[in-house]
């Protein structure tokens, strides 16, 4: 069914955002799809736009006639400041900021499980715990869950922050055995929260229905949310394979995994 005119779809050209081009069609007329880099295979109700996310006019005219958005551009690792700042915080202030000048009602932001990556295993967090970023990135993760908040506060636009785990076609290494979020169910998540009749400020834990549960996902639980896929198929494959990890090794114990092992941006001479 048709919800919107139009919906426009940042980082169109990426992993998730080709996902979510397929899979968010037919909640549309129009979906404006932008990248920085050219957009492949443009569908007829497709409207393809190159534009830079820190470039502010670029992003007003970007955001013009949309109903929502799906904020899926920017930097998806661990990169040097210069970049977390351009893309990921000045370009998602802008996309607050068009959506506020242009009217856009309603925004689907790709946060990350990196926004609070120094949470143990076994702290079984929700959305009101504090965050735990465990690297640049995922302050920059922070930032616009924050900015957000303000947006909704103040101005009445709604948010999901959708704090992605792994979303892989199917879990790579033994952390995903607990931490994967199929294609599918990614696409789910941001199609319940487009079409929920009320979103508010709302803060997801994207994972799939995988038997390790480690979060609480229950304060999104107005969305509608329900994980089709489960990584459990694929453990025995995954275990025989792999090594048994080290429970003290930090990409273990913390559920921000490697990242939580990586250096710093700044030592690495960036
Ligand atoms: C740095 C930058 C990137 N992009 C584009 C380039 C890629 O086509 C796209 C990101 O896709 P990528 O395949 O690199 O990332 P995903 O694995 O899909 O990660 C997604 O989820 C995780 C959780 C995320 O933080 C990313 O923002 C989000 O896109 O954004 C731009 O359009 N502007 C920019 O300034």
């Amino acid at each position: 069914m048709t919800h919107f005119n139009r919906i426009l779809i940042t980082g169109a050209a990426g992993r998730l955002g080709i996902e979510l081009r397929k899979g968010l069609a037919h909640l549309a007329t129009h979906v404006r799809i932008s990248d920085r880099v050219e957009l492949a295979d443009v569908q007829p109700n497709e409207e393809a736009v190159v534009c830079e996310l820190g470039d502010y006019e670029a992003v007003m005219v970007l955001t013009k006639d949309v109903d929502a958005i799906v904020h899926f551009g920017g930097a998806p690792l661990e990169v040097e400041f210069e970049t977390i700042l351009d893309s990921n915080i000045r370009g998602s202030y802008h996309i607050y900021e068009g959506a506020r000048k242009n009217g856009a009602k309603r925004v689907i932001y790709a946060s990350s499980v990196h926004a609070i990556g120094y949470h143990e295993m076994e702290a079984h967090i929700d959305a009101d715990s504090p965050v735990r970023p465990d690297s640049l990135y995922g302050v920059s993760k922070n930032f616009v869950e924050n900015l957000s908040r303000l947006y909704w506060d103040k101005f009445g636009i709604e948010s999901l922050c959708l704090r992605i785990f792994s979303s892989f076609p199917e879990p790579a290494d033994r952390r995903m055995l607990w931490s994967w979020l199929s294609f599918a169910d990614c696409v789910q998540y941001v199609e319940r929260a487009l079409v929920a009749p009320r979103l508010g400020h709302t803060i997801g834990h994207g994972l799939s229905d995988n038997r390790l549960k480690v979060v609480d996902d229950s304060k999104a639980g107005h969305i509608g949310f329900h994980p089709k896929d489960s990584a459990e198929p694929f453990r025995d494959a995954m275990e025989a394979k792999t090594d048994a990890p080290d429970p003290n090794a930090a990409s273990v114990k913390y559920i921000g995994g490697w990242f939580c092992e990586l250096g710093h941006p700044d030592d690495e001479g960036k």
